[in-house]
């Protein structure tokens, strides 16, 4: 494909998305119908689709118009490319600009690439500098983090072999286990450090957030919204536990015990009607469903589609995922809370909630991940369960 056809096939993969389709539904649809791309030019869309959806606002503006068209427009007005010679109407290439559309729109710094409800969120979780900061950040892509397992290699080992396969990455300060890729990520998936369970995919902010839970070996630990089991591999890792890994949504848990047992980790799976009877855990994790605010540079169109009502939803969820995980920590032990979320709504609030209503608990440590560092944005709090 041309540059050009690349482009006109991500407009109209935005059409599809601005008329409701989910993002990698309508990635996902026009890979399937147009055969003749290559990995290449489906990369190449992805990151014009991804690119517009993190920066909808700024790109519709700069391009005169919310559409698939106005978007693309935008966006290369925002990288500082002519859309002119692009724009021909030959080939596969998008039709020729029209009159109005060579009118350049003049940057305007005011935009915000986030729903106005939203914003004012940010404002007030974050204050205006940070806001305005996390606001900038989530405009660009979030880079590639690695994990590497310890209890299968050094990290200069890890990095050696990815190396041998062309991926080229560097330690990164959020967590002793991270990397960061600088190159050949697209080699990862099918790299033999990879399938052999040396590294995982995963965000740096995840990372720190395990290494602060302070994990001993011999401990009971319980990660009650485990999903695709991110942290529990990373915890896994850390010590020698007696793990078990939990979701409400059973069906998320599918791919865990094969990934457990390429990283070489012994996990229990219960469904929730075992948890009453497995007795208490030194620690329990909840990494709680959330607006995923802080994430959203992986996953852009979180920020438009939430609504305020699914927030105000999601806070009563956290608040009742936090009660009943509460019942199954053992005297003493810990109830660790974790968010990717920026907004205090989720986080600090919510701990305040649960304090309110369990008296005899403590916090013990808590800490914001911005994005200022790299990672994504996270929360963690480390509540304490009285003694018996
Ligand atoms: C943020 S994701 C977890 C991500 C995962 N810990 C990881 O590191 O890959 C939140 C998870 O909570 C689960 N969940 C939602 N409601 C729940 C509930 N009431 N009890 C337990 N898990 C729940 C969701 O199914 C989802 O998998």
């Amino acid at each position: 494909m041309t540059p050009a056809a690349r482009l006109q096939a991500a407009i109209e993969i935005l059409e599809q998305i601005l008329d409701g389709s989910a993002v990698e539904q309508a990635l996902t649809g026009w890979a399937r119908r147009s055969r003749y791309a290559g990995s290449k030019d489906r990369a190449a869309v992805r990151d014009h689709v991804f690119s517009s959806v993190r920066q909808m606002n700024s790109h519709a503006a700069l391009g005169g118009a919310r559409t698939g068209r106005g978007l693309i427009l935008g966006a290369l007005r925002s990288g500082g490319v002519d859309p002119e010679p692009l724009f021909t109407g030959e080939r596969h290439a998008p039709a020729a600009l029209s009159e109005g559309e060579f009118e350049r729109a003049v940057p305007d710094l005011s935009i915000v690439d986030l729903p106005e409800w939203l914003w004012g969120a940010f404002q007030s979780s974050l204050g205006a500098d940070k806001a305005h900061d996390a606001e900038l950040a989530l405009r660009d892509r979030a880079p590639v983090f690695l994990r590497v397992n310890s209890t299968k290699a050094s990290v200069s080992h890890a990095q050696e072999v990815l190396a041998e396969g062309g991926i080229e990455t560097v330690p990164h300060p959020s967590a002793s286990t991270a990397l960061i890729v600088e190159r050949g990520e697209r080699a990862i998936r099918n790299s033999r450090p990879y399938l052999d369970g040396l590294v995982e995919l995963q965000d740096g902010a995840s990372q720190a957030i395990v290494e602060r839970l302070n994990l001993q070996n011999g401990m009971r630990v319980l990660d009650y919204c485990a999903g695709g089991g991110g942290k529990t591999l990373a915890m896994a890792a850390a010590a020698r536990l007696e793990l078990v890994a939990h979701d409400a949504a059973e069906q998320r848990l599918r791919d865990l015990p094969e990934r457990a047992k390429r990283a070489g980790a012994k996990v229990k799976i219960a469904k929730t009607h075992d948890l009453k009877s497995m007795g208490r855990f030194d620690l329990v994790l909840c990494d709680a469903p959330c607006s995923g605010s802080g994430s959203w540079r992986r996953a852009p169109e979180g920020k438009w589609r939430l609504t305020p009502d699914r927030f105000a939803e999601l806070q009563d969820i956290q608040a009742s995922i936090l009660a009943a995980a509460a019942q199954l920590v053992k005297p003493g032990g810990v109830l660790s809370y974790a968010t990717c979320s920026l907004l205090v709504p989720e986080n600090s609030a919510q701990v305040d909630r649960f304090l309110d209503h369990h008296p005899g608990w403590s916090v013990h440590d808590t800490h914001q991940w911005f994005l200022d560092e790299g990672t994504d944005g996270f929360f963690l709090a480390q509540l304490q369960a009285p003694a018996a």
